[in-house]
């Protein structure tokens, strides 16, 4: 079986991996969205007990209690949201508010059990919160996330029939007016609907994944595109902000391209292409970004100060210039060379197109100055 053009196996390892910076970054918005809905619906529950009240659905002192325990979820909802507006710092936050969405739902079907076995069962609208945790992880990118959640939510649920099961001595104790009655098929079937669930979210963000990545991959040289550096330079940038790093952005142009597509083809052209990227990509260190913009021109975002961030371009220079591109067997090789120009933070630039101006003006005087060099001041 293929999903979109992949085998199960590819689709399995995809969804344990851990996301890129790109899906986390993506996936912070998405925390933050699921923080404000639960926030909202935390507020909305606090009608329940008075309604419950004022139809006399409860008594006074049962009213309290709901209150009570709708106050504490309001509290606790406010207090994720206050960290989702700063995960980029709490990377487990997804991990807490996931296990809080499933746990609180076993939680408030326990609560139901003194009333009535069947109800801490049966209750449609109460279980319905595990598949709408479970739904809320496909807005924050992470497959593991999900696959947990589902997981989470079958251990409780589960465990809680186990125990609901246990407690009942006659069977009219799990039979209920308002309920129905609590049978382990019924158990079974909707463990069944949370694994479901649990499937049909880890393929939304399965295809979410590999739509992200498509659309913020080239497809000559399989680099990221300007798309994903806009996108993952805010992440890099607080980082560097927060642990007092270096940045430096390299601007890549290779030299006289069309010469090469002039005279061996575009085809060639192409191939000359990936060479340039094959060579540049072996100098590459963890935390280094190459990024196609578009043509011969590449970024390269390095977590160094300027000085070391030249010396990388500086090496990467040295061995495109000392490796010329071979066509065929009987093509004479072809010499490839780039110009860079560097921008680096803070003193370049506060933020991603001051740098991108600065290192694009450095470019032009490396152009200006000869070719086949990298300018940094
Ligand atoms: N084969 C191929 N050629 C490309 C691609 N993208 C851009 N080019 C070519 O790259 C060439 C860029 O030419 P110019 O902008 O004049 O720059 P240059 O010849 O490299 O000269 P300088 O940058 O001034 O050193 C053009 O001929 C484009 O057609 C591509 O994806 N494949």
């Amino acid at each position: 079986m293929n999903i979109i053009g992949l085998g199960l196996r590819e689709f399995w390892q995809r969804l344990r991996a851990p996301p890129d910076a790109l899906m986390l970054e993506i996936g912070v918005g998405g925390e933050l969205l699921v923080a404000k809905l639960r926030a909202g619906l935390s507020l909305a529950l606090l009608l329940l007990p008075l309604v419950n009240i004022a139809t006399g659905e409860y008594t006074p002192s049962e009213g309290i209690a709901g209150m009570f325990g709708v106050i504490l979820a309001v509290a606790a909802s406010q207090a994720l949201l206050v960290l989702a507006h700063q995960q980029r710092r709490f990377r487990w936050l997804p991990w807490l508010t996931t296990s809080y969405d499933v746990s609180l739902t076993t939680f408030v079907l326990a609560l139901l059990a003194p009333g009535s076995l069947a109800a801490s069962l049966n209750s449609m609208v109460v279980w319905a919160f595990y598949l709408i945790a479970i739904c809320m992880t496909a807005l924050r990118n992470d497959g593991r996330l999900t696959l947990y959640t589902g997981a989470l939510a079958i251990l409780q649920y589960a465990a809680l029939a186990a125990v609901v099961f246990a407690l009942a001595r006659a069977p009219e104790q799990l039979a209920s007016a308002d309920y129905g009655t609590a049978r382990v098929s019924t158990v079974l079937q909707r463990l069944l609907l949370i694994g479901v669930m649990t499937a049909i979210t880890a393929t939304v963000v399965y295809r979410m994944q590999r739509l992200v990545e498509l659309s913020g991959t080239d497809g000559l040289t399989g680099l990221p595109n300007r798309t994903l550096l806009v996108h993952h330079f805010p992440g890099v940038l607080d980082g560097a902000r927060e642990n007092g790093g270096s940045l430096t952005l390299g601007l890549v142009n290779l030299d006289y391209f069309r010469r090469i597509n002039d005279e061996a083809g575009p085809a060639i052209g192409d191939h000359a292409l990936r060479h340039a990227v094959g060579v540049l990509r072996e100098s590459l260190e963890g935390g280094d970004l190459l990024v196609r913009l578009g043509g011969e021109e590449f970024a390269l975002l390095m977590p160094l100060p300027a000085g070391r961030a030249w010396e990388r371009l500086e090496t990467m220079r040295r061995d495109l210039a000392t490796r010329p591109f071979v066509p065929g067997q009987d093509a004479s090789p072809l010499r490839l060379t780039f110009s860079a120009g560097l921008a680096s933070w803070p003193q370049d630039g506060a933020d991603l197109s001051q740098l991108m101006r600065r290192a694009d003006l450095r470019l032009s005087q490396a152009k200006l100055e000869g070719r086949n060099r990298v300018v940094a001041r």
